[in-house]
C-alpha cells in the first residue's frame, strides 16, 4: 500500500493535535509526518505513533516532498502557504476559511458530497464546524423531502476558539471557584463563564455575523442546493468542547416523524439519541459532555415543528457533535483518505 508524506500545518493547536491522533485512528498510510507551526514552537519535539517529531517553522521550502498537507492554522497563514504547497505538487485539505467558498476548491462533508473532492485543483476546504454538525443529520432528512429552509441557533463550545478560547475558560471557571477576581478577558469579548456571548465573528450581512452566514453560504454548496435559506443565530456557550445547536427545517415534500426519524437512525455518522422517558440522562437527549472526544452528531428531541401551518413539512431537532473532531480534524482526515482510495 502507497504511504504518503503528510504534514500538519498549525499541528500546535486544538485542530492540528486532534489530527494526529485522527490520522492514527483511521489508520491513514503515513509514510513520514511534518510538523508546522509558527516560530515559537519550532524545536519544540512532540511523540508521535510515527515517532518523534520536531516542530519546524511553517514556510515554501517546508512543503518539498510532502503530498498531503493538512492544513490546521488561520487564513492568513493559509493564504500565505497552500498556493506554495500546492505548487510543489502538494493536495492541501484545509480547515480554515481562505478558500471556501472558492470555484474551483471542493468544500467536503464526506457523508454528503464526497465525489466533489476529486475535482480538486490542488486544495479542498473543510467546511466551518458548526456547518458540519448541522448539515450531517439534516441531509438524510434532505434526501427524503427536499429542505427548502432552515432555522438554527447554535450554542458553541470555548475550544471553537482555539487553544486560547479553551485556557481562558478553564481560567475563569478555576477564579470562580476559588472566589478570586477573574481577569479581563482576551480570547473572548467578554466573561464567557457563567455567561453567554451572541456574537461569533464580525458583522457580516444585514446584522448576521460571518459565523452565522457560513451556514447559509457554506451549506448551499455542499448540499447543491444555491436557493436554500438559512436564518441562524451563533451564541458562545460556558462548555469546553463540542458545540450543540437547535435545528428547524421546512421541506418541499411532505415527511412523517417516523421517516424521519428512521433516516436519522441510519444516516452515516449520525446517532439518534431521542428518548424522554429513558432512565439515563445520557439516553434521553444529546448533551456536549456525551459527544466529546467521538465522532458521530447526536440527534435527539426529534418532533414536528408546530409553527409551520403544513403540518407535514416541518422537522425541529437537537444536536451535538465534537467541533475539533468531525467538525474539523476527522472530517479533513476523512478527506484525504477520500483521496487516498
Ligand atoms: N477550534 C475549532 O473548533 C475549529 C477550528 N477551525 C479552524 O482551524 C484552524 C486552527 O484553529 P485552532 O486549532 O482552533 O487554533 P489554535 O489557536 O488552537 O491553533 C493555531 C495553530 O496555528 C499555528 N500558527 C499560528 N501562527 C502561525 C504561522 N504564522 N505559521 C504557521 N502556523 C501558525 C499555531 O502555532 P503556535 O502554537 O506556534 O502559535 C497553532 O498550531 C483555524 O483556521 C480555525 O478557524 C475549524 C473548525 C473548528
Ligand atoms: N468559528 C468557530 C470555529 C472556527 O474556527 O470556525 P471557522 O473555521 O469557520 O473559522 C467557533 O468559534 O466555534
Amino acid at each position: 500500500m502507497k504511504k504518503y508524506v503528510v504534514a500538519i500545518v498549525g499541528a500546535t493547536g486544538a485542530v492540528g493535535t486532534q489530527m494526529l491522533a485522527c490520522l492514527e485512528e483511521q489508520q491513514f498510510p503515513v509514510g513520514a509526518l511534518k510538523l508546522l507551526a509558527s516560530p515559537r514552537s519550532a524545536g519544540k519535539v512532540v511523540s508521535t505513533p510515527w515517532g518523534e517529531v520536531t516542530v519546524e517553522t511553517a514556510a515554501p521550502e517546508a512543503f518539498d516532498g510532502v503530498d498531503i498537507v493538512l492544513g490546521a492554522a488561520e487564513d492568513d497563514v493559509a493564504k500565505a502557504l497552500y498556493p506554495e504547497a500546492v505548487r510543489r505538487g502538494a493536495v492541501v485539505v484545509d480547515n480554515s476559511h481562505a478558500f471556501r467558498l472558492d470555484e474551483d476548491v471542493p468544500l467536503v462533508i464526506p457523508e454528503i458530497n464526497a465525489a466533489d473532492a476529486l475535482q480538486h485543483k490542488g486544495i479542498i476546504a473543510n467546511p466551518n464546524c458548526a456547518t458540519i454538525i448541522g448539515l450531517v443529520p439534516t441531509w438524510p432528512l434532505h434526501q427524503l423531502a427536499g429542505v427548502k429552509r432552515m432555522i438554527v441557533s447554535t450554542y458553541q463550545a470555548a475550544s471553537g476558539a482555539g487553544v486560547p478560547g479553551m485556557r481562558e475558560l478553564e481560567e475563569q471557571i478555576g477564579c470562580m471557584g476559588r472566589g478570586e477576581e477573574i481577569p479581563a478577558p482576551a480570547a473572548f469579548a467578554a466573561q464567557l463563564a457563567s455567561n453567554l456571548i451572541p456574537q461569533i465573528g464580525g458583522e457580516k450581512y444585514q446584522g448576521f455575523t460571518s459565523e452565522e452566514m457560513k451556514m447559509q453560504n457554506e451549506g448551499r454548496k455542499i448540499m447543491h442546493l444555491p436557493d436554500l435559506r438559512v436564518n441562524c443565530t451563533c451564541v458562545r456557550v460556558p462548555v469546553l468542547r463540542s458545540h450543540s445547536e437547535s435545528v428547524t427545517l421546512e421541506f418541499e415534500r411532505d415527511i412523517t416523524l417516523e421517516q424521519a426519524r428512521e433516516a436519522l437512525a441510519s444516516a452515516p455518522g449520525v446517532k439518534l439519541v431521542d428518548d424522554l422517558a429513558a432512565e439515563s440522562a445520557h439516553d434521553r437527549w444529546p448533551m456536549p459532555l456525551d459527544t466529546t472526544d467521538q465522532d458521530l452528531i447526536w440527534v435527539g428531541r426529534v418532533r414536528r415543528d408546530i409553527s409551520n401551518p403544513d403540518a407535514l413539512r416541518g422537522i425541529t431537532f437537537w444536536c451535538c457533535g465534537d467541533q475539533i473532531r468531525k467538525g474539523a480534524a476527522t472530517n479533513a482526515v476523512q478527506i484525504a483518505k477520500l483521496l487516498c482510495e
